[in-house]
């Protein structure tokens, strides 16, 4: 297998198990939610998801190869509640994924609809474990957030805040520092409906370790905000 993960035939999702073996398990993401089979919860148990997100400036955003990420780490943010059990999730970078053209972008895809980008925003349960990185090795360990992009006539500012500095990050592994106040709250949409399963990191190593939240509403973005190369 080429050295590096990638989404070629040769490196691509069917072989990354060769390399990364929870590749191959059973709760692998990204997953096609069949809006038809997916069961609203009725027992009233589950408590409303809530969030408390700070703002922050200067926050760094690095080209990772396969889009950009902002590094976030938020000991103020707190994301409880719905399917997160009694433990609090504190948010650690967020990121977002898009295509070559607006028809295509998201890793998840509602009754086999692709949007034009997914944004998705990074919690580690910090009731149970000391780091990131040990969250990542628990089936419990993060929380991701992801929200649909829908290409319209208006740009959303604070997407607009993070895309106006990729001019500075064109290559893998560079990156910069955002002057703007970011507010991870503006990216979330007005409709709170979501899915929620149990699956993994949508890239190697694809540990088994999220609890994903898939906002239902998409956010509006332009075709230039999203399907920068
Ligand atoms: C702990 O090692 C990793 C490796 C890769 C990613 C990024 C993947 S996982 C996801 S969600 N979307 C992505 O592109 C991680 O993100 C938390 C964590
Ligand atoms: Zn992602």
């Amino acid at each position: 297998m080429a050295a590096e993960w990638g989404y070629s035939p040769t490196n691509g999702p069917d072989v990354w198990a060769r390399l990364f073996p929870q590749a191959g398990g059973a709760r692998q993401s990204p997953v096609d939610i069949c809006t038809s089979i997916a069961s609203s919860d009725s027992n009233l148990e589950m408590k409303k998801l809530t969030f408390a997100y700070e703002s922050q400036s200067d926050l760094r955003i690095l080209n990772t190869g396969h889009g950009w990420k902002v590094e976030a780490p938020q000991s103020g943010s707190r994301l409880e509640g719905g399917p997160l059990g009694e433990d609090i999730y504190q948010l650690e970078q967020f990121h977002c994924h898009w295509g070559e053209t607006s028809a295509e972008g998201s890793e998840h895809t509602v009754d086999g609809r692709a949007y034009a980008g997914e944004l998705h925003l990074v919690h580690w349960n910090t009731t149970k474990y000391q780091s990131f990185a040990e969250a990542a090795q628990h089936p419990d360990g993060l929380a991701v957030l992801g929200v649909f992009f829908d290409v319209g006539n208006e740009s959303n500012d604070e997407i607009e805040k993070i895309v106006s500095t990729l001019s500075e990050i064109k290559f893998k592994g560079q990156f910069t520092d955002i002057p703007d106040v970011i507010d991870p709250t503006t990216f979330l949409p007005s409709g709170l409906g979501y899915w929620t399963y149990l699956g993994s990191l949508t890239t190697p190593p694809c540990n088994e370790c999220v609890i994903w939240i898939v906002y239902k509403e998409p956010i509006t973005v332009t075709e230039e905000q999203v399907t920068y190369h």
